[in-house]
This record gives C-alpha cells, structure tokens and sequence, in this order.
C-alpha cells in the first residue's frame, strides 16, 4: 500500500515544489485538500489524521498551530518554528549520525535555506580542526526572489522590488540560530543576505582569514581537504575546483549543492555554497528526509 502524505499549504512557494516531486511517485498517494478547503481546520485535521506522514509548508506561527491538528502522524516542518527545539531532529542529513536519527523520528525540522549552505560549509571546518567553536565567522548569501515566498515574488511579478537589496542589516536573520546550534558555533557569525532580481538559486559564501587559524597547515588547502573528507561518498554534496565565475541558479530544480573554495592560494580564503533555494534549500531536502523516514533509498524520486 502506498504511503499517504499530506502537504499542509501545499498551495505556497514550497509546498507545490515539494507536490511536484512526490506526484509522480508510486509509492506515495497524495491526500490534498481543495481551495476552498486548504485552511480550513476540520479539513486539515482531517487530512493528517489519514496520513502516514504530514509536511507542514507553512508560515512560522502557522507552523506551530498546525501541530494541534496533527495528532501522532509524523512530520516535516519545513519552516523556521523547531529547528532548535526540544523533540525536534534536525532535518539536515550531511551532519554526522543524522541520517539515523532522521530515520527513526517523529518530527523534522527541514533546515533552512541559507542554513544549508552554511552549515554544509562550517561544520566540516569544526569537525577538523580547522576552526575552533568561539570563532568569528562572516558569512554573505545571495537568494532568488522566490525565497521571499508568496509576498515578495508578487512585488518582483508587479516590477515594484529593486534588481538587487541587502536586507537582515541588523544581524537579526532568522537562520542564526540554527547556524549556530547545527554549524557547532558559541559565537554568533556576521551574516549579510541579499535578494537578486532572479527567481530561484542561491549562493553562501564563509570568508575567512586562514593564516590567521590555528594548526601548522594553514590556508586553502586545509580547508578545502577537511570538505572533501566530510563529503565522500555523499549523494548529493560535491567538493568542487574552484572556478572563475559562480553561478547561483547552476543547480536549479536539483537536490545538489556544490561547495568550493576560492582564495589567493595563501590566506584569504572564501568557501562558497551553490544550491537551489526551492530545491536542495528547501522541497528537495524535505523529500530526502522523507525517503529516510519511509525507509526508502533516500535519492528517491530527487536528482
Ligand atoms: N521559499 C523558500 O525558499 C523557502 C521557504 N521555506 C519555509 O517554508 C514555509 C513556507 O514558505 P513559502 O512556501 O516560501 O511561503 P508561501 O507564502 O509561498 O506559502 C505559504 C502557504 O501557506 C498557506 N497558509 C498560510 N497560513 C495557513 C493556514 N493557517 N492554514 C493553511 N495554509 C496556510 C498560504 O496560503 P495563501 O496562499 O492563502 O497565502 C500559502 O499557500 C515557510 O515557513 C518558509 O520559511 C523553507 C525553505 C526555503
Ligand atoms: C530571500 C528571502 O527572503 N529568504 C528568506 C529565507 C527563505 C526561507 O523562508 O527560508 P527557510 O524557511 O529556509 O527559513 C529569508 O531570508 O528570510
């Protein structure tokens, strides 16, 4: 018998990229709910109640209500609600021991967009050595406008939103924490986000100074030999030489995310994440966990 999914919000930016990559499976049915039902309360209680799985593609406070209508089934949050609360596991499967854990959960937090890439970049860096916890890492990103959802791909769709615009000014983004307790930091990172006037694909970026670090093997060989060690073998992560031109939307309507790391070949060194927003930021990873929570290959319907 398949196993029954119900995407709640499954109208919005990531529910219909997630609906996209489960529809055509066999192994899955798909409980939906009509649009004159898709908020309504009985309805959605309802849908969770007949499915195995629920993956929740709403708004924060949303998020946090909808698990008063989900009863035991288990589930995918795939906004920022849990990603560092108690009872949650992290939905990142690169980090070490979690794909374990992802199998055997009964709730996910899908890591954030931005967070991929500086997680995918950071941890490997404290697992080696390379960086110690306190460190004071910098990080900038670029996202397609279809990060914003609903809201801001309207005002890029009307032609009022600006070709591009830094925003988070105030080292506020919500993403912090999350880098923070899954990247393995104690100092909160300087991080600067920008939005591009193009609709999806995204680049992290961690600059560091490396012959500031500690260690004898300073620089961008040590970085870039500590990801490739992390990274061996993985499905969907590639270490990468770097190149002359990095292009955000290079990975679009993948799974995939390619790391790199640029520099002078001496100290200053800037490690770079290319991924899809939508894609391995979003409806691709929460797929990927839901293959490991179905005990299925977790490649599964994902490219
Ligand atoms: N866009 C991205 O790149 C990423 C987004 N996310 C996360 O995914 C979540 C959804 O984001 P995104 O898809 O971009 O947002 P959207 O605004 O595109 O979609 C949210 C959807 O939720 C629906 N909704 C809102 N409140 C309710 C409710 N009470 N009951 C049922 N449905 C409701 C909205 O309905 P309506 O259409 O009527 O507004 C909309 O269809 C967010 O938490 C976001 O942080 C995660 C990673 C990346
Ligand atoms: C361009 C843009 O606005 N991006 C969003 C992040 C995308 C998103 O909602 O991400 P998560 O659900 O992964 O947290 C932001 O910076 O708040």
């Amino acid at each position: 018998m398949p196993t029954r999914v119900f995407i709640d919000g499954e109208a919005g930016t990531t529910g219909l990229q997630i609906r996209e990559r489960l529809s055509a499976r066999e192994d899955i049915t798909l409980i939906s709910l009509d649009e004159s039902r898709r908020k309504d309360t009985g309805a959605r209680r309802e849908a969770f109640d007949q499915a195995d799985f629920g993956i929740l593609c709403l708004p924060d406070e949303a998020a946090r209500a909808a698990l008063s209508l989900a009863g035991d089934t288990r589930l995918i949050d795939a906004s920022t609600a849990h990603r560092v609360a108690d009872g949650w596991v992290y939905g990142m499967p690169e980090l070490p021991g979690q794909r374990e854990r992802i199998r055997d959960a009964a709730r996910v937090a899908n890591v954030g967009c931005y967070a991929t890439g500086a997680i995918a970049l950071i941890r490997p860096l404290i697992e080696a050595e390379v960086i110690r916890p306190d460190y004071a890492a910098t990080l900038t990103g670029v996202s397609g406008y279809t990060g914003g959802g609903k809201a801001l791909i309207a005002e890029y769709e009307a032609g009022s939103a600006p070709d591009y615009f830094l925003y988070a000014t105030g080292q506020t983004h919500k993403h912090l924490p999350e880098i923070m307790a899954h990247g393995g930091l104690t100092r909160r990172p300087l991080f600067q986000p920008a939005v591009g006037a193009y609709a999806q694909g995204m680049i992290v970026q961690l600059h560091l100074h490396a012959d500031l670090l500690p260690g004898a093997v300073r620089g961008h060989a040590r970085v870039e030999a500590a990801l490739r060690a992390f990274y061996a073998g993985d499905p969907f992560v590639t270490v990468r030489t770097a190149g002359e031109r990095i292009d955000p939307q290079e990975l679009n309507g993948t799974n995939r995310m390619a790391l790199s790391v640029q520099g002078d070949g001496t100290g200053r060194v800037t490690a770079v994440a290319v991924l899809d927003n939508l894609g391995k930021g979003a409806s691709g990873t929460a797929v990927q966990n839901l293959n490991l929570m179905m005990g299925v290959d977790e490649t599964e319907g994902l490219t």
